[in-house]
């Protein structure tokens, strides 16, 4: 996967919403990081896998794919901020979802203490492990995340 073009497209976006947002010299690390737990939390609501007590369905797959993205952004950004890049590696087998989405929450946490170059590669493989476990392609994840990152844009345009 052609990451380097997803931080490139993610720096664009970023640049944009500090100078719209009159942020430029203000740090919002811890920020993008709470922004981040809670659309994981998003994630998980939408795919109800640890809902044991509900027969109702998961949301269909352009949503959750939807809220994934969102998470990718924060962590393309997060990188972006601290000179952190993923560097491709092996994943672990699929998992069960709520597994997944446990061990994402705990990489973020670390991370969260510990804004290391090792924490980041972690974080991103989590990341990437729950995008398998969600049955998500790189092609999925291509073209969701080009999408989201185009309405982003307009939606500082229109003063969002
Ligand atoms: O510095 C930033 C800040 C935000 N975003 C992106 C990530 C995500 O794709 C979106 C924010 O999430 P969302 O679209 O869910 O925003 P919201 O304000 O929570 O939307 P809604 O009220 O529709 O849930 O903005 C970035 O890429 N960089």
């Amino acid at each position: 996967m052609d990451w380097q073009s997803f931080y490139e497209k993610q720096s664009e976006l970023d640049a944009h919403i500090m100078e719209t947002q009159k942020m430029k010299e203000v740090s919002v690390i811890d920020d993008k990081i709470l922004a981040l737990l809670v659309e994981v939390g998003e994630l998980a609501n939408e795919t109800r896998c640890f809902k044991f007590w509900s027969a109702k369905p998961s949301s269909e797959k352009s949503v959750i794919l939807e809220e994934y993205v969102d998470g990718l952004h924060f962590i393309l950004s997060l990188g972006l901020d601290l000179q952190f890049y993923y560097k491709e590696a092996s994943l672990s087998l699929k998992k069960r979802e709520t597994d997944a989405f446990l061990d994402i929450f705990t990489s973020i946490e670390h991370f969260k203490q510990e804004k290391s170059e090792a924490s980041y590669q972690h974080l991103f493989r989590s990341y990437l492990e729950l995008g398998n476990t969600l049955g998500f392609s790189e092609k999925d994840l291509q073209t969701a995340y080009q999408k989201k990152n185009e309405v982003n844009f307009q939606r500082q345009d229109e003063g969002y």
